[in-house]
């Protein structure tokens, strides 16, 4: 491996660009408000807020956590969005995912504001990424690899990009933001034939299934990029890892992405600069 891609290099840079977006938007007296709302206590979710919250505040914009019960009612969690859509000192707001069984996760998406909604959640953001449009925004995931790809100079244009998951919080958009800068995009999931081989054809190798080792040493060749979006709990060595089996990987490949302290770390980056863009779209 020549490159290990660390994301806080990246969440660096994104940052100092946004502290001078802040401090315009602070001359104006506005302050970019997120609102995280939360229900129960999962780990990942925990282990997000307090990430976000820490970016946030560092660059000078607010928190406002709303903690829900494990077992709170769907109407008291459509209440808790509709206040944030209605409270014009909140300017995005993050729901955590996946919520408990009983509640009804699309129809909390759909009750968010799009103007808001700085995860891409809503129907109208999903169209926007798919369309190439500006309604809501990304995912901030998806829209992470895209820059941290940037960030180390990884050409897209003309590039073929595998992609490995399908789902609506990465795999698709992250498919769709690629092959919008003009990759060429194979996107696979858990009936892909030969897996091994889609992947070992690509230039970009993009993973995110939530299974780890999904991507081997037989997957990859010489040369390529390999962005590990997972985020799992090794149960036996009480350490997270990622979707690729980084020791089997990392000699082969040109460049990864190491898990901990690479996606994830970019993620709260861009999940604060989607604030600050909400909130200059408040004000202009
Ligand atoms: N870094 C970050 O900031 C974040 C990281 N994550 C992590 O990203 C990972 C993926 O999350 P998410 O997209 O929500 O997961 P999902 O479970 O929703 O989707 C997983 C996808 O992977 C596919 N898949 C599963 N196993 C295989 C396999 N063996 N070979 C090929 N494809 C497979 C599935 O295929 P099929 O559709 O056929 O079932 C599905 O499309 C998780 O580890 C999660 O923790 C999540 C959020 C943020
Ligand atoms: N609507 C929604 N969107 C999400 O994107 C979402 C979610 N719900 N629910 C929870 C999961 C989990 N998740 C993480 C993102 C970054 C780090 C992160 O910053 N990780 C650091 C380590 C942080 C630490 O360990 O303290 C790193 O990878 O280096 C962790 C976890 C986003 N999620």
């Amino acid at each position: 491996m020549e490159l290990e891609m660390r994301g806080a290099p990246v969440a660096k840079a994104l940052g100092a660009k946004l502290a001078e977006r802040v401090g315009r938007l602070a001359d104006e007296g506005v302050v970019p408000t997120l609102a995280m709302i939360r229900v129960g206590d999962r780990p990942d979710d925990l282990t997000y807020e307090r990430a976000a919250t820490k970016r946030c505040e560092g660059l000078g914009m607010a928190v406002r956590r709303v903690v829900l019960h494990q077992d709170c009612a769907q109407e008291e969690l459509l209440g808790a969005i509709r206040e944030a859509n209605s409270d014009p000192s909140v300017h995005g707001c993050l729901l955590f995912r996946p919520l408990p069984e009983h509640l009804d996760e699309a129809q909390a998406c759909e009750e968010l504001a799009f103007q808001k909604d700085v995860d891409g959640v809503t129907r109208a953001s999903s169209f926007g990424v798919y369309a190439s449009q500006s309604l809501g925004f990304s995912p901030c995931t998806a829209e992470a690899c895209v820059c941290l790809l940037d960030h180390y100079d990884v050409a897209l244009d003309g590039a073929r990009v595998t992609v490995v998951g399908r789902s609506l919080v990465i795999g698709r958009p992250v498919a769709m933001l690629l092959q919008a800068r003009d990759a060429t995009v194979t996107l696979c999931h858990s009936h892909t034939v030969d897996l091994a081989g889609a992947c070992r054809e690509a230039d970009v190798i993009v993973v995110a299934t939530g299974r780890p080792n999904t991507l081997r040493p037989e997957h990859v060749r010489p040369g390529q990029v390999v962005v590990d979006v997972g985020i799992n709990w090794d149960e036996e060595n009480q350490r997270l890892v990622g979707d690729v089996d980084f020791e089997g990987i990392a000699p082969i490949v040109r460049a990864i992405t190491p898990v901990p302290r690479g996606v994830g770390s970019v993620t709260t980056a861009v999940l604060a600069e989607h604030v600050v863009r909400a909130a200059e779209r408040s004000v202009r």
